[in-house]
């Protein structure tokens, strides 16, 4: 459903280079919700914007429900959901007419969109917003509009990018539900987050990123008996060690 193939990217700024994707490749079948993981410049907004079409790969390709991005990036975001902790909304629409003009981006056809707009409000719980200026809306109640936002064109491949960030207990189960709710929908679903304590429960399957590389990638059972830990946060713990002690052994090489 959704195919990452040897995707690299570099960027060359005035000190250097940085290659902030190398070599990725991961594969995320209907129903599954893959957690795409890293610490900070591990690579992951970048591995985003590429699948999204947003950014061009130096090698490889991502793969959106047979549709290559580089091909035909238009069909490719058209089966994509894109949902951003950092997602703003439209302040003067209500929160019906946003979601109608969303669904017109898309090519969604009015009755459709309308239907659709009911069952995704009953399931997110927002019938009672709809009518409401956006701009009016709490940090959760926004959170809630864009989750609908996100699969008004009912995408096979959902991206959640740091979907928990800002949200009160209530809003990470929200959440939670949603995600659920996409996986027996069948989508293939992409979360991005630091939050390794909920990746753990969220996902079924991760793919370990660190400075562009894939470190480790499988179940979390299959990360448990690959490295020795329970946890994602002892597998990136040992990551980060692992980079200090080659950064200072690199330091010591050159004086
Ligand atoms: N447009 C750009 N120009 C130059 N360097 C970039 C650009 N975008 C990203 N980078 C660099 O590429 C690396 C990966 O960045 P990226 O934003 O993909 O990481 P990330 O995993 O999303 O990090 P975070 O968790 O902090 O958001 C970083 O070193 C970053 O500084």
């Amino acid at each position: 459903m959704l195919k990452v193939s040897s995707l690299s990217k570099t960027f060359a700024l005035e000190q250097g280079e940085i290659r902030a994707v190398d070599d990725l490749s991961f594969q995320i079948d209907p129903g599954e919700v893959f957690g795409l993981l890293g610490p900070n410049g591990a690579g992951k907004t970048t591995t985003m914007r590429m699948v999204l079409g947003l950014l061009e790969p130096d090698t490889g390709y991502a793969e959106v429900d047979g549709v290559r991005t580089a091909d035909d990036p238009i069909e490719a975001k058209s089966r994509l959901g894109f949902v951003s902790a950092s997602d703003g909304v439209y302040p003067w629409l209500s929160v019906r007419e946003m979601l109608i003009y969303f669904a017109d981006l898309y090519a969604v056809d009015l009755t459709l969109a309308q239907q659709r707009i009911e069952e995704l409000s009953a399931m997110m719980q927002i019938q009672p917003l709809l009518d409401r200026r956006a701009g009016t809306l709490s940090t959760g109640q926004r959170q809630r509009v864009t989750l609908v936002r996100g699969l008004i064109h009912d995408p096979p491949v959902m991206l959640l990018d740091e979907p928990t960030r800002g949200l009160d207990v209530v809003g990470v189960q929200t959440i939670f539900d949603y995600i659920d709710h996409l996986r027996q929908l069948g989508k293939a679903v992409v979360v991005c987050t630091h939050r390794l304590d909920e990746a753990e429960r969220l996902c079924d399957r991760f793919g370990l990123l660190h400075q562009g590389r894939q470190k480790h990638s499988g179940t979390m059972e299959e990360l448990r008996s690959e490295t020795g830990r329970q946890h994602l946060v002892d597998i990136f713990v040992d990551l980060l060690r692992d980079e200090r002690s080659s950064d200072l052994l690199q330091k010591q090489e050159s004086i």
